[in-house]
């Protein structure tokens, strides 16, 4: 009975999807007040600084890293793409993969303008902002592929697209509590990405908390399970992580725009036991 009852959860949450509008939703949370790279306490900036950091304190390394749930943007690898020559972007629809793809291939008539992205990003690491070109290319270079995935599927992705002995890293942002209709599907979705990540690799996870909803599109409402921080760390205990570091970000009133009801975000950086 409960296994259909989460079976339900599941199929009405990918029921959602089918209007998720990828134009929007990068308006809606990467442009302006809570992508401004101008204010200290911009989400997007934190971030990255968040990422930045995780990536090059010297700890992260290897071959093979896979971005869980990607959605339309590429924030989430910009500092990623420096320290591993394999990324793996996934994602559940269809629309979110073109859209990667669009950018990835130079194709023009992206939704949203990843330049003052990648120039941050460079500003983090210390070069002159004008290398964001040259970040651009490294980051169309090590992206070897965008594929189809399913965090509540026991085997997320297809066999064979990820090595049998796993990433080296792996990183999702706003995906699992975003799609999980209760907290007992984000632990298990939890576990489930895990078996993409060898043991003693990395995990950077970002999400929301407190979020019961937020909009994928005009009048398109998607349910969000909300989290709390002592429910994040007792999943990952939960499905075989150690907790190395967790941040947490609060949002000031001008970040609350309307599209969801978030009320702080987290930063996890972990490893599998
Ligand atoms: N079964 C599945 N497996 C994997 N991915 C799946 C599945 N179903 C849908 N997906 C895929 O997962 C989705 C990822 S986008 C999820 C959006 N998360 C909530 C949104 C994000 C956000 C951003 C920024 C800020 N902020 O404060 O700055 C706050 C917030 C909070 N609201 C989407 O790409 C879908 O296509």
């Amino acid at each position: 009975m409960a296994e259909k009852r989460a079976e339900n959860g599941v199929a009405a949450m990918a029921a959602c999807y089918q209007r998720f509008d990828p134009a929007a939703y990068l308006q809606y949370n990467y442009t302006p007040p809570r992508a401004d790279f101008d204010r200290k306490d911009s989400i997007v900036p934190w971030k990255l600084a968040c990422l930045h950091r995780a990536f090059t304190e010297g700890d992260v390394n290897g071959e093979l890293l896979v971005d869980i749930g990607s959605g339309p943007t590429l924030y989430q690898v910009l500092s990623g793409c420096e320290v591993f020559n394999q990324v793996l972007l996934t994602d559940f629809l269809e629309v979110n993969r073109q859209e990667l793809r669009r950018w990835v291939r130079d194709e023009g008539s992206c939704n949203l303008d990843w330049t003052p992205y990648l120039q941050y990003v460079c500003k983090l690491e210390g070069r002159r902002p004008s290398a964001w070109t040259e970040k651009a290319v490294k980051l169309r270079k090590v992206i070897k592929d965008i594929l189809p995935i399913d965090v509540h599927r026991p085997q997320p992705m297809a066999p064979g697209a990820v090595p049998s002995a796993g990433a080296d890293c792996l990183v999702s942002c706003f995906c699992l509590e975003s799609v999980s209709p209760d907290l007992p599907a984000f632990t298990r979705a939890l576990g489930h990405i895990g078996k993409l990540l060898r043991p003693g690799g990395h995990l950077l996870l970002i999400g929301a908390l407190g979020e019961s909803y937020y909009l994928g599109g005009p009048g398109v409402k998607i349910p969000v399970v909300p989290l709390n921080e002592a429910q994040v760390c007792s999943s990952l205990k939960e499905t075989g992580y150690t907790l190395i570091r967790l941040e947490v970000y609060t949002l000031p009133q001008d970040m609350r725009v309307g599209v969801d009801d978030v009320t702080g975000v987290f930063f996890v950086k972990a490893k599998k036991d």
